[in-house]
């Protein structure tokens, strides 16, 4: 497995793993407040606070600094994969200690007749909470079942053993029934989503990268070239730091296409395009292919001076090494053109980038194989 193909699989499984925290969090966060306010009714009406006002008050505050735990601990805004896992694992945990201490509760309520009525009250809020993790916390299966567990189990058995308790046991269970479809049929929908999900941000990043990247050389094509032109250019506008153009045209290249056939001609483009790239690395590089058999090269921070010394290495480099292409050396020299950029001189990126054409064209005029300035930029010593 490739250390491309495993940091693209590790991205992914971090994309899924971001979406489920969020649903996670957002999912979680009103329920809390459901256990506080349920227990509250079948408090209130069971005459709990009156029979047990420790128990009671206890079970309140539990609730709802529970309730409060599950909104304070908030997504992580740029965490890896184990990190999310962990902070699954911890809000899980949360939701779980909710639903045991409702399931001790419940046991409480069925076990002791002094709740009246509000039996059956405890018994629908169990129910009813149940049906919700089944439809709301389909992101994990089995803890979503360790949830309806906990909550309806205790008070189920205690249900079951007592022949007054029976009919409603037996409700109960064939309720669960449905609640497990339920949170089968919502597991599935909810991983169904997060690989459409998936597969709308792997179709966004393709679309983003196509919008982005030449497909032959992978250079950077001519939209993104412009952007990061007009971009460098704002900023040294600004601050008056030295920006560069660099334009570059390979030599007959149309001989190299005649000679050897198109493809040579593509492989040379990206021999060239490799070349390019390692030459222009430094920071406020960026080289591009703007078209055919043109490449250009923003040289942010780079004055004229640095940026003739490259140029004129590359042009040598290009008219020394000739490149080795299915079985054929080809040397392709190359003509490059250079315009500083001035804000008094150039209005926008065009005024430039005429400019720096102008020299390619006149290196092309005086024979090739050679770097030209644009005539309004003069050289000065370093
Ligand atoms: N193989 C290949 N050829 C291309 C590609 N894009 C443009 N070309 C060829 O590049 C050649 C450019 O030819 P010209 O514009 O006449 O320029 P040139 O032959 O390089 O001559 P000068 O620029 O005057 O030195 C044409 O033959 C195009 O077909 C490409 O992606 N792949």
């Amino acid at each position: 497995m490739s250390d491309a193909y495993a940091g693209a699989m590790d991205a992914i499984r971090t994309g899924r793993l971001q979406q489920e925290m969020v649903d996670t969090y957002q999912r979680a966060l009103t329920g809390g407040m459901f256990y506080a306010v349920s227990w509250l009714v079948v408090g209130l009406y069971g005459d709990a606070f009156a029979r047990a006002p420790a128990a009671s008050w206890a079970l309140t505050l539990a609730f709802l600094l529970l309730a409060t735990w599950r909104f304070v601990h908030r997504p992580l805004q740029d965490g890896d994969g184990p990190a999310i896992a962990n902070w699954l694992l911890l809000h899980w945990g949360i939701v779980l200690a909710t639903t045991a201490l409702w399931g001790v509760l419940f046991f409480w309520a069925m076990w002791d007749p002094g709740f009246g009525r509000a039996q059956t009250t405890a018994l629908l809020f169990t129910l009813g909470l149940a049906t919700a993790i089944a439809h709301a916390f389909s992101m994990r299966r089995s803890f979503a079942f360790a949830g309806v567990a906990l909550l309806c189990v205790p008070g189920l058995v205690l249900l079951w053993v007592r022949p007054e308790g029976r009919a409603d046991g037996l409700m109960m269970v064939i309720y669960l029934v449905y609640v497990v479809i339920a949170l089968l049929r919502a597991y599935v929908e909810y991983q169904q989503r997060l690989d459409l999900d998936q597969e709308l941000r792997n179709q966004r990043d393709l679309f983003s990268r196509q919008s982005r990247i030449d497909p032959l050389t992978e250079l950077a094509n001519r939209r993104q070239f412009a952007d990061v032109l007009d971009h460098a250019a704002g900023r040294a506008a600004g601050t008056g730091s030295p920006l560069t153009l660099l334009l570059l045209d390979v030599d007959h290249f149309k001989r190299i296409n005649d000679s050897h056939g198109h493809s040579v001609g593509d492989a040379c483009l990206m021999a060239i395009a490799a070349r390019l790239r390692t030459a222009f690395q430094q920071p406020g590089d960026l080289p591009a292919r703007i078209g055919g058999e043109e490449f250009g090269v923003v040289l942010d921070g780079q004055g004229i001076n640095a940026a003739l010394a490259r140029a004129e290495a590359f042009r040598l480099e290009q008219a020394t090494h000739p490149i080795a292409l299915e079985g054929v050396a080809v040397t392709a020299t190359v003509s490059i053109g250079l315009a500083q950029y001035d804000p008094a001189v150039h209005d926008d990126m065009d005024a430039l980038y005429h400019a720096a054409d102008g020299a390619v064209y006149a290196a092309k005029a005086t024979g090739r194989d050679r770097v030209c300035l644009a005539p309004a930029v003069e050289a000065v010593p370093a």
